[in-house]
Protein backbone atom coordinates (compact mmCIF):
# COMPACT_ATOMS: atom_id res chain seq x y z
CA UNK A 1 0.00 0.00 0.00
CA UNK A 2 0.97 3.38 -0.90
CA UNK A 3 0.92 5.53 2.11
CA UNK A 4 0.33 9.12 -0.35
CA UNK A 5 -3.08 7.03 -1.53
CA UNK A 6 -4.23 5.64 2.00
CA UNK A 7 -8.23 5.78 1.01
CA UNK A 8 -9.62 4.89 4.50
CA UNK A 9 -13.68 5.34 3.92
CA UNK A 10 -15.01 3.67 0.87
CA UNK A 11 -18.21 3.42 -0.58
CA UNK A 12 -18.87 -0.03 -2.56
CA UNK A 13 -22.13 0.25 -5.25
CA UNK A 14 -22.77 -3.53 -5.55
CA UNK A 15 -25.30 -4.38 -8.45
CA UNK A 16 -26.31 -7.30 -7.17
CA UNK A 17 -27.67 -9.07 -10.70
CA UNK A 18 -24.65 -8.07 -12.66
CA UNK A 19 -23.35 -10.78 -14.51
CA UNK A 20 -25.07 -13.17 -12.76
CA UNK A 21 -23.72 -13.78 -10.21
CA UNK A 22 -24.83 -14.23 -6.66
CA UNK A 23 -22.77 -10.99 -4.45
CA UNK A 24 -23.60 -12.57 -0.94
CA UNK A 25 -20.54 -14.01 -0.91
CA UNK A 26 -18.77 -11.25 -2.63
CA UNK A 27 -19.86 -8.43 -0.05
CA UNK A 28 -18.76 -11.17 2.91
CA UNK A 29 -15.56 -10.70 1.27
CA UNK A 30 -15.33 -7.27 0.61
CA UNK A 31 -15.86 -6.60 4.38
CA UNK A 32 -13.12 -9.05 5.19
CA UNK A 33 -10.66 -7.40 3.16
CA UNK A 34 -11.68 -4.23 4.75
CA UNK A 35 -11.28 -5.09 8.45
CA UNK A 36 -8.06 -6.43 7.32
CA UNK A 37 -6.61 -3.45 6.14
CA UNK A 38 -8.79 -1.24 9.05
CA UNK A 39 -10.56 0.49 6.28
CA UNK A 40 -14.37 1.66 6.50
CA UNK A 41 -16.92 0.19 4.31
CA UNK A 42 -20.47 1.08 3.34
CA UNK A 43 -22.02 -1.11 0.81
CA UNK A 44 -24.87 0.43 -1.39
CA UNK A 45 -27.02 -2.28 -3.76
CA UNK A 46 -28.34 -1.04 -6.75
CA UNK A 47 -32.00 -1.54 -7.54
CA UNK A 48 -32.06 -0.09 -11.09
CA UNK A 49 -34.12 2.49 -9.74
CA UNK A 50 -32.48 6.30 -9.24
CA UNK A 51 -29.49 4.55 -8.54
CA UNK A 52 -27.50 7.62 -9.66
CA UNK A 53 -29.68 9.82 -7.30
CA UNK A 54 -29.03 7.51 -4.07
CA UNK A 55 -25.28 7.38 -4.75
CA UNK A 56 -25.51 10.95 -4.87
CA UNK A 57 -27.24 11.46 -1.43
CA UNK A 58 -24.65 8.98 -0.22
CA UNK A 59 -21.80 11.10 -1.42
CA UNK A 60 -23.39 14.24 0.14
CA UNK A 61 -23.73 12.88 3.19
CA UNK A 62 -20.63 11.04 4.23
CA UNK A 63 -17.12 12.12 3.07
CA UNK A 64 -15.86 9.03 0.85
CA UNK A 65 -11.79 8.35 -0.15
CA UNK A 66 -12.91 6.14 -2.73
CA UNK A 67 -15.96 4.65 -4.58
CA UNK A 68 -15.98 1.13 -5.70
CA UNK A 69 -18.06 -0.05 -8.54
CA UNK A 70 -19.14 -3.05 -8.40
CA UNK A 71 -20.51 -4.85 -11.45
CA UNK A 72 -20.52 -4.69 -15.04
CA UNK A 73 -20.06 -1.43 -17.52
CA UNK A 74 -23.47 0.26 -16.68
CA UNK A 75 -22.54 0.29 -13.10
CA UNK A 76 -19.18 1.44 -13.85
CA UNK A 77 -20.34 4.36 -16.06
CA UNK A 78 -23.44 5.47 -13.65
CA UNK A 79 -20.74 5.59 -10.80
CA UNK A 80 -17.91 7.28 -12.85
CA UNK A 81 -20.14 10.34 -13.75
CA UNK A 82 -20.66 10.88 -10.48
CA UNK A 83 -17.01 10.99 -9.79
CA UNK A 84 -15.67 12.96 -12.75
CA UNK A 85 -14.68 16.21 -11.43
CA UNK A 86 -14.19 15.24 -8.19
CA UNK A 87 -11.45 14.51 -5.68
CA UNK A 88 -12.81 11.08 -5.21
CA UNK A 89 -11.66 8.19 -7.26
CA UNK A 90 -13.43 5.24 -8.88
CA UNK A 91 -12.51 1.92 -8.18
CA UNK A 92 -13.86 -0.79 -9.81
CA UNK A 93 -14.29 -4.28 -9.27
CA UNK A 94 -15.29 -5.76 -12.56
CA UNK A 95 -18.16 -8.37 -12.66
CA UNK A 96 -20.28 -7.80 -16.00
CA UNK A 97 -19.82 -9.58 -18.76
CA UNK A 98 -18.01 -6.91 -21.06
CA UNK A 99 -16.27 -5.34 -18.76
CA UNK A 100 -14.64 -2.26 -21.25
CA UNK A 101 -13.51 0.19 -19.14
CA UNK A 102 -11.77 -2.37 -16.50
CA UNK A 103 -9.93 -3.89 -19.28
CA UNK A 104 -8.32 -0.88 -20.55
CA UNK A 105 -6.94 0.44 -17.51
CA UNK A 106 -5.35 -3.30 -16.95
CA UNK A 107 -7.37 -3.71 -13.59
CA UNK A 108 -7.40 -7.47 -13.22
CA UNK A 109 -10.22 -9.03 -14.64
CA UNK A 110 -10.09 -12.08 -11.49
CA UNK A 111 -12.30 -10.99 -8.61
CA UNK A 112 -9.88 -12.42 -5.83
CA UNK A 113 -7.39 -10.20 -7.70
CA UNK A 114 -9.47 -7.17 -8.60
CA UNK A 115 -10.31 -7.33 -4.75
CA UNK A 116 -6.96 -6.29 -3.47
CA UNK A 117 -7.18 -2.76 -4.90
CA UNK A 118 -8.80 -1.91 -2.14
CA UNK A 119 -6.07 -1.80 0.08
CA UNK A 120 -2.59 -1.62 -2.63
CA UNK A 121 -3.04 0.68 -5.66
CA UNK A 122 -2.36 3.77 -7.38
CA UNK A 123 -4.19 6.83 -8.42
CA UNK A 124 -4.23 7.89 -11.33
CA UNK A 125 -5.86 10.67 -13.32
CA UNK A 126 -7.56 9.97 -16.89
CA UNK A 127 -9.62 12.21 -19.19
CA UNK A 128 -13.28 12.37 -19.60
CA UNK A 129 -15.65 13.56 -22.95
CA UNK A 130 -19.04 14.76 -23.09
CA UNK A 131 -21.58 14.43 -25.60
CA UNK A 132 -23.85 17.37 -25.38
CA UNK A 133 -23.55 17.39 -21.53
CA UNK A 134 -23.37 13.34 -21.38
CA UNK A 135 -20.23 12.12 -20.22
CA UNK A 136 -18.17 9.70 -21.62
CA UNK A 137 -15.39 7.29 -19.90
CA UNK A 138 -14.93 4.74 -22.77
CA UNK A 139 -16.25 4.36 -25.93
CA UNK A 140 -19.48 5.44 -27.51
CA UNK A 141 -20.68 4.82 -31.21
CA UNK A 142 -23.11 6.31 -33.70
CA UNK A 143 -23.69 3.36 -36.68
CA UNK A 144 -23.94 -0.30 -36.96
CA UNK A 145 -22.60 -1.20 -32.92
CA UNK A 146 -24.84 1.47 -31.71
CA UNK A 147 -27.92 -0.58 -33.65
CA UNK A 148 -26.58 -3.86 -31.82
CA UNK A 149 -26.62 -2.38 -28.68
CA UNK A 150 -29.86 -1.36 -28.60
CA UNK A 151 -31.23 -4.21 -29.84
CA UNK A 152 -29.01 -6.45 -26.94
CA UNK A 153 -30.87 -3.91 -24.11
CA UNK A 154 -34.10 -4.17 -25.91
CA UNK A 155 -33.72 -8.08 -25.56
CA UNK A 156 -34.54 -10.33 -23.21
CA UNK A 157 -30.99 -12.20 -23.25
CA UNK A 158 -27.65 -11.54 -21.78
CA UNK A 159 -24.08 -12.60 -22.48
CA UNK A 160 -21.34 -12.40 -25.95
CA UNK A 161 -23.50 -15.40 -27.55
CA UNK A 162 -26.44 -13.41 -27.44
CA UNK A 163 -24.39 -10.17 -28.45
CA UNK A 164 -23.03 -11.62 -31.52
CA UNK A 165 -26.04 -13.34 -32.52
CA UNK A 166 -28.18 -10.01 -32.80
CA UNK A 167 -24.64 -8.63 -34.51
CA UNK A 168 -25.15 -11.13 -36.99
CA UNK A 169 -29.05 -10.69 -38.05
CA UNK A 170 -28.29 -6.94 -37.83
CA UNK A 171 -25.49 -7.01 -40.14
CA UNK A 172 -27.00 -8.90 -43.13
CA UNK A 173 -29.27 -5.56 -43.85
CA UNK A 174 -27.27 -3.00 -42.52
CA UNK A 175 -26.38 0.10 -45.04
CA UNK A 176 -24.04 2.65 -43.39
CA UNK A 177 -25.53 5.94 -42.79
CA UNK A 178 -24.06 9.27 -43.42
CA UNK A 179 -22.28 11.89 -41.14
CA UNK A 180 -20.56 15.41 -41.41
CA UNK A 181 -17.94 15.51 -38.93
CA UNK A 182 -15.93 18.86 -37.87
CA UNK A 183 -12.74 18.82 -35.50
CA UNK A 184 -10.70 21.10 -34.45
CA UNK A 185 -7.75 19.02 -36.97
CA UNK A 186 -9.52 17.47 -39.76
CA UNK A 187 -13.19 17.42 -40.95
CA UNK A 188 -15.16 14.33 -42.92
CA UNK A 189 -18.39 14.01 -44.70
CA UNK A 190 -19.39 10.69 -46.00
CA UNK A 191 -20.79 7.12 -45.32
CA UNK A 192 -19.66 5.26 -42.75
CA UNK A 193 -20.63 1.97 -41.23
CA UNK A 194 -20.00 3.14 -37.84
CA UNK A 195 -18.28 6.09 -35.90
CA UNK A 196 -16.69 5.75 -32.42
CA UNK A 197 -15.87 8.53 -30.36
CA UNK A 198 -13.44 6.80 -28.19
CA UNK A 199 -11.47 8.05 -25.11
CA UNK A 200 -10.32 4.55 -24.30
CA UNK A 201 -9.34 1.58 -27.23
CA UNK A 202 -11.09 -1.58 -27.02
CA UNK A 203 -15.19 -2.38 -26.37
CA UNK A 204 -15.49 -5.42 -23.55
CA UNK A 205 -15.29 -7.72 -26.66
CA UNK A 206 -11.95 -7.14 -26.54
CA UNK A 207 -12.03 -5.78 -30.63
CA UNK A 208 -10.06 -3.22 -30.57
CA UNK A 209 -11.44 0.13 -32.24
CA UNK A 210 -8.86 2.76 -31.18
CA UNK A 211 -5.66 0.46 -30.25
CA UNK A 212 -3.23 3.51 -29.58
CA UNK A 213 -5.34 5.31 -28.14
CA UNK A 214 -3.99 7.16 -24.78
CA UNK A 215 -6.40 7.50 -21.87
CA UNK A 216 -4.76 10.78 -20.35
CA UNK A 217 -3.13 12.34 -23.20
CA UNK A 218 -6.26 15.25 -23.43
CA UNK A 219 -7.26 13.88 -27.12
CA UNK A 220 -9.87 11.72 -28.13
CA UNK A 221 -10.29 9.77 -31.42
CA UNK A 222 -13.24 9.41 -34.06
CA UNK A 223 -12.92 5.69 -35.47
CA UNK A 224 -14.86 5.69 -38.58
CA UNK A 225 -15.40 2.51 -40.43
CA UNK A 226 -16.29 3.45 -44.12
CA UNK A 227 -18.63 1.46 -46.31
CA UNK A 228 -17.06 -2.03 -47.03
CA UNK A 229 -18.04 -5.24 -49.40
CA UNK A 230 -19.43 -7.62 -47.56
CA UNK A 231 -16.16 -9.99 -48.12
CA UNK A 232 -14.24 -7.83 -46.19
CA UNK A 233 -16.14 -7.99 -43.35
CA UNK A 234 -14.02 -11.49 -41.38
CA UNK A 235 -10.80 -10.06 -42.23
CA UNK A 236 -11.74 -6.29 -40.42
CA UNK A 237 -13.17 -8.25 -37.71
CA UNK A 238 -9.53 -10.10 -37.55
CA UNK A 239 -7.86 -6.83 -37.58
CA UNK A 240 -10.26 -6.05 -34.56
CA UNK A 241 -9.32 -8.62 -32.32
CA UNK A 242 -5.50 -8.20 -33.16
CA UNK A 243 -5.19 -4.78 -32.50
CA UNK A 244 -4.61 -3.99 -36.43
CA UNK A 245 -7.76 -2.02 -37.38
CA UNK A 246 -5.18 0.53 -38.77
CA UNK A 247 -4.10 -1.58 -41.31
CA UNK A 248 -7.30 -1.57 -42.71
CA UNK A 249 -8.44 1.01 -45.95
CA UNK A 250 -11.58 1.17 -44.56
CA UNK A 251 -10.13 2.35 -41.70
CA UNK A 252 -10.10 6.06 -40.78
CA UNK A 253 -9.07 7.85 -37.11
CA UNK A 254 -9.11 11.19 -36.60
CA UNK A 255 -7.29 12.16 -33.40
CA UNK A 256 -8.62 15.41 -32.15
CA UNK A 257 -9.05 17.86 -28.71
CA UNK A 258 -13.28 18.90 -29.75
CA UNK A 259 -15.58 17.87 -32.41
CA UNK A 260 -19.30 18.59 -33.77
CA UNK A 261 -20.87 15.28 -35.58
CA UNK A 262 -23.87 16.31 -37.60
CA UNK A 263 -25.72 12.65 -37.09
CA UNK A 264 -27.51 14.09 -40.87
CA UNK A 265 -29.41 10.11 -40.62
CA UNK A 266 -30.05 10.54 -37.26
CA UNK A 267 -28.65 6.85 -36.57
CA UNK A 268 -28.90 5.49 -33.02
CA UNK A 269 -26.16 6.02 -30.46
CA UNK A 270 -24.76 4.64 -27.25
CA UNK A 271 -22.74 6.23 -24.64
CA UNK A 272 -20.59 3.54 -22.88
CA UNK A 273 -23.32 1.02 -23.71
CA UNK A 274 -26.22 2.48 -22.43
CA UNK A 275 -28.60 3.62 -25.84
CA UNK A 276 -29.03 7.08 -25.97
CA UNK A 277 -30.76 9.86 -28.26
CA UNK A 278 -28.50 12.79 -28.91
CA UNK A 279 -30.22 14.66 -32.01
CA UNK A 280 -28.44 15.68 -35.16
CA UNK A 281 -26.16 17.51 -33.46
CA UNK A 282 -23.42 16.50 -31.48
CA UNK A 283 -20.57 18.43 -29.45
CA UNK A 284 -17.68 16.54 -28.05
CA UNK A 285 -16.12 18.20 -25.28
CA UNK A 286 -12.86 17.08 -23.96
CA UNK A 287 -12.24 17.11 -19.93
CA UNK A 288 -8.44 16.47 -19.91
CA UNK A 289 -7.70 14.40 -16.64
CA UNK A 290 -10.87 14.79 -14.80
CA UNK A 291 -11.69 11.04 -13.68
CA UNK A 292 -8.95 9.75 -10.72
CA UNK A 293 -9.37 6.13 -10.90
CA UNK A 294 -8.17 3.43 -8.77
CA UNK A 295 -5.44 1.01 -10.70
CA UNK A 296 -2.93 -1.61 -9.80
CA UNK A 297 0.56 -0.47 -8.86
CA UNK A 298 2.51 -0.96 -12.07
CA UNK A 299 5.26 -3.65 -12.50
CA UNK A 300 8.73 -2.16 -12.03
CA UNK A 301 11.55 -2.64 -14.91
N1 LIG B 1 -31.26 -4.62 -8.34
C1 LIG B 1 -31.41 -4.48 -9.65
N2 LIG B 1 -32.41 -5.12 -10.30
C2 LIG B 1 -32.58 -5.01 -11.62
N3 LIG B 1 -31.79 -4.26 -12.42
C3 LIG B 1 -30.76 -3.61 -11.84
C4 LIG B 1 -30.52 -3.69 -10.43
N4 LIG B 1 -29.45 -2.92 -10.16
C5 LIG B 1 -29.02 -2.38 -11.32
N5 LIG B 1 -29.80 -2.80 -12.34
C6 LIG B 1 -29.63 -2.49 -13.75
O1 LIG B 1 -28.43 -3.14 -14.21
C7 LIG B 1 -27.94 -2.46 -15.36
C8 LIG B 1 -26.42 -2.34 -15.30
O2 LIG B 1 -25.88 -3.61 -15.27
P1 LIG B 1 -24.31 -3.76 -15.45
O3 LIG B 1 -23.90 -3.16 -16.75
O4 LIG B 1 -23.62 -3.29 -14.25
O5 LIG B 1 -24.16 -5.34 -15.51
P2 LIG B 1 -24.29 -6.33 -16.74
O6 LIG B 1 -25.36 -5.83 -17.65
O7 LIG B 1 -24.41 -7.71 -16.21
O8 LIG B 1 -22.85 -6.21 -17.38
P3 LIG B 1 -22.35 -5.68 -18.80
O9 LIG B 1 -22.85 -4.27 -18.93
O10 LIG B 1 -20.86 -5.76 -18.73
O11 LIG B 1 -22.97 -6.61 -19.78
C9 LIG B 1 -28.62 -1.09 -15.38
O12 LIG B 1 -29.57 -1.11 -16.42
C10 LIG B 1 -29.34 -1.03 -14.02
O13 LIG B 1 -30.51 -0.26 -14.10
Amino acid sequence: MQEENKLRNLLFVINPIAGDIDKEELEDEIKTVCAEHQLNCTIYRTTGKQDPEQVKAHLGKDKYDAVFAVGGDGTVSMVGALLIGTSIPLGIIPLGSGNGLSKDLGIPQDTEEALQLIHEHVVRNIDTIDLNGRPSIHLSDLGFNALVVKRFSEGEKRGPGAYAWIALQEYINYESKFYRIETDTENFEGEAFMVTIANANAFGSNAAINPSGIMNDGRFEICLIEPFPKAAAPVLLVRMYTDNIDGSIYSRRISCRKATVYNIDREVAHIDGEPVELGEEIKVTMHPRSLKVILPIPEEG
